[in-house]
């Protein structure tokens, strides 16, 4: 396959790396200032840029019809835009807050433990991330998808907020040490006892791999599709 990386970042290239070795070619590297690129040179984009250009980016390969993968966090605001121009265009797009197998199963296991808590009203849910210190956005992105599964299957919250807790609020603590890839934290403690269930990322490779894993599945389809498609799981 001929990948394009947006963004040649920490990410963009762990994932060359894993590309090359599974056997495919990164015919375009495009990083901040690169405005004049042909995005048809690629069979599938993968997406690990900033913030603020995520969503052009991604518009850029469903209006060129170039199947879009993309891990960048933090411009959710413009997510509904970016499956509505999806769904125009008939193009191929999976966002995920994080592609690494081992996060996935924690999202199925965070949504399980929130069912079964949903009646013990004596436990209250609280949550932590820690990451590098060049994260741009906080809380992450995996933290906000954590906090969705438990708010989908918990009754008793409906929204969360970074670093305030409140009735009915999921509190996120964000914390910022030098070269952490990412851990999570998801706590229930009562007055008795403490539950914790946690990930800790030891490298960026289990991200990179999900994501070439991804743009392999996705060629040849179309639609707007979640990492629990390409695993198969949830
Ligand atoms: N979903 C996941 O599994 C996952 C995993 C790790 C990181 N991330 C996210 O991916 C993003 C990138 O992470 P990183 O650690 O590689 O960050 P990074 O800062 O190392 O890399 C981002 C790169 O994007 C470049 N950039 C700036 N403007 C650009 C533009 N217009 N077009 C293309 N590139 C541009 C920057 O110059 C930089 O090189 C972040 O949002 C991070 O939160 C997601
Ligand atoms: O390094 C980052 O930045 C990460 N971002 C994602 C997030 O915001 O959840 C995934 C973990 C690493």
């Amino acid at each position: 396959m001929n990948i394009a990386l947006l963004g040649y970042g920490k990410m963009g290239k762990t994932i060359e790396q894993i590309a090359i070795k599974r056997g495919h070619k990164v015919v375009l590297t495009i990083d901040k200032g690169d405005t004049n690129y042909d995005i048809t040179k690629a069979d599938v984009a993968i997406d690990f840029s900033i913030p603020t250009v995520a969503y052009s980016n991604i518009a850029n390969c469903i209006d060129n019809n170039v199947p879009v993968i993309s891990g960048t966090t933090g411009w959710l605001d413009k997510y509904e835009d970016a499956v509505a121009l999806c769904q125009e265009k008939k193009g191929a797009f999976i966002y995920a807050s994080n592609f690494s197998l081992g996060v996935n199963i924690f999202f199925e296991l965070n949504k399980t433990l929130a069912k079964m808590m949903s009646a013990l009203k004596q436990y209250n849910v609280s949550m932590e991330e820690i990451h590098h210190t060049q994260k741009l956005d906080a809380p992450s992105g995996t933290a906000i998808t954590l906090a969705d599964g438990v708010i989908e299957n918990h009754d008793g919250y409906k929204n969360w907020k970074l670093e305030e807790s409140g009735e009915q609020t999921i509190p996120i603590a964000a914390k910022r040490i030098a070269d952490v890839p990412g851990t999570h934290t998801v706590t229930y403690e009562s007055e008795v006892d403490t539950i914790n269930i946690e990930h800790i990322a030891h490298t960026r490779q289990g991200f990179a791999l999900g994501a070439v894993v991804a743009a392999e599945w996705i060629v040849g389809k179309s639609g707007v599709f979640s990492m629990n498609d390409v695993l198969n799981i949830g």
